[in-house]
């Protein structure tokens, strides 16, 4: 089952097209990853989903209906701006969100009160967000997105700010409460985030949905079959077809692209030619496979 669906969204700033044709399906439950680079439309399509702006044209639904304002209380969003009242008091603060998104005064103050809690920031809650630090009052933004159990949460690059310590306590956060079924929407830069975290993935280039499906098939339609090979020394004689070819540290690398050989064939065809230390398929990264699409795009 879907948690959002989006049917040929559309929007300009004036000339500026920011979404073309935007088809999209997320599903319910699991990471979502939005990826695309500087300008692709990425915020405007989140900026959508939470009705901040309209599209020009299309559809976005939230579980089969068509999006209202009465959906806000499903959804959480961490903007990559960020916003909170900096003389207002961290659990004030809270309390107010919460009441916002339809909670009782009662489990406002139960909720806050859990979050300052899980999140260590018990003793900051009398303090007003300006006399916080920026990763401090980044943990308060995330607590006012998350504080109504949202069914969807929205995350515009939630690890910047942090910290590694609590980048790992805020992805910590994020993965409880995808097993509790929170679906989650990521729109990140950071790659390695992707590769960890995400179960689906689509990605946005000058407007357009150029890539779209879930990780492990994106990474599986990427493979070229290619192998990199270690060997010992670094007066190896490679044969013509090796390239990318590296020495470090006394080893001498290589990527070999297998061809009609099967991985064994190649391997013992290797081993004619030193002592091997290393043998593996080269799976594109994620970074590889987006930074390919863009080069695609721009021909
Ligand atoms: N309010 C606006 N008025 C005019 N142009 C805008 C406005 N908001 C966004 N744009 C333009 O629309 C395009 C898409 O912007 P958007 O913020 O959605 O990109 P993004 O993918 O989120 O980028 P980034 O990764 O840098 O945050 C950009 O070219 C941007 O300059």
């Amino acid at each position: 089952m879907e948690i959002l669906k989006i049917d040929g969204l559309n929007k300009r700033y004036g000339d500026h097209a920011a979404l073309t044709d935007v088809d999209l399906v997320v599903p319910e439950g699991g990471v979502f990853g939005l990826l695309g680079p500087n300008g692709a439309g990425k915020t405007t399509l989140i900026r959508i989903i939470n009705q901040i702006i309209d599209g020009d044209s299309g559809s976005v639904y939230l579980k089969g209906e068509p999006l209202s304002p009465r959906h806000i209380k499903n959804i959480g969003y961490l903007p990559e701006e960020r916003g909170l009242y900096k003389r207002m008091k961290v659990r004030d603060q809270l309390i107010y969100f919460a009441r916002l998104k339809g909670l009782s005064g009662h489990e406002a103050r139960t909720k806050v009160g859990g979050w300052l809690k899980k999140l260590d920031i018990q003793a900051w809650s009398e303090k007003k967000i300006e006399d916080l630090s920026k990763g401090m009052a980044q943990k308060v933004q995330f607590i006012a997105t998350v504080i109504h159990d949202p069914e969807i949460l929205i995350l515009d690059e939630p690890f910047s700010g942090f910290d590694p310590v609590n980048a790992e306590i805020i992805k910590n956060e994020m993965l409880t409460l995808k097993e509790k079924g929170t679906t989650v929407m990521l729109s990140t830069h950071r790659m390695e985030s992707v590769e960890l975290l995400c179960d689906h993935i689509a990605m946005i280039n000058k407007s357009h949905k150029v890539l779209d499906g879930p990780l492990s098939q994106i990474k599986d339609q990427s493979r070229s079959n290619v192998f990199k090979v270690k060997f010992q020394g670094i007066d190896v004689n490679l044969p013509d077809r090796c390239f990318n070819s590296k020495i470090e540290y006394g080893i001498t690398s290589f990527d070999v692209k297998l061809e009609s050989a099967s991985p064994n064939d190649l391997l013992r065809e290797m081993m004619g030619y030193g002592e091997v230390v290393g043998f593996e398929e080269r799976i594109p990264t994620i970074e590889e496979i987006f930074i390919q699409k863009v080069k695609e795009n721009e021909q």
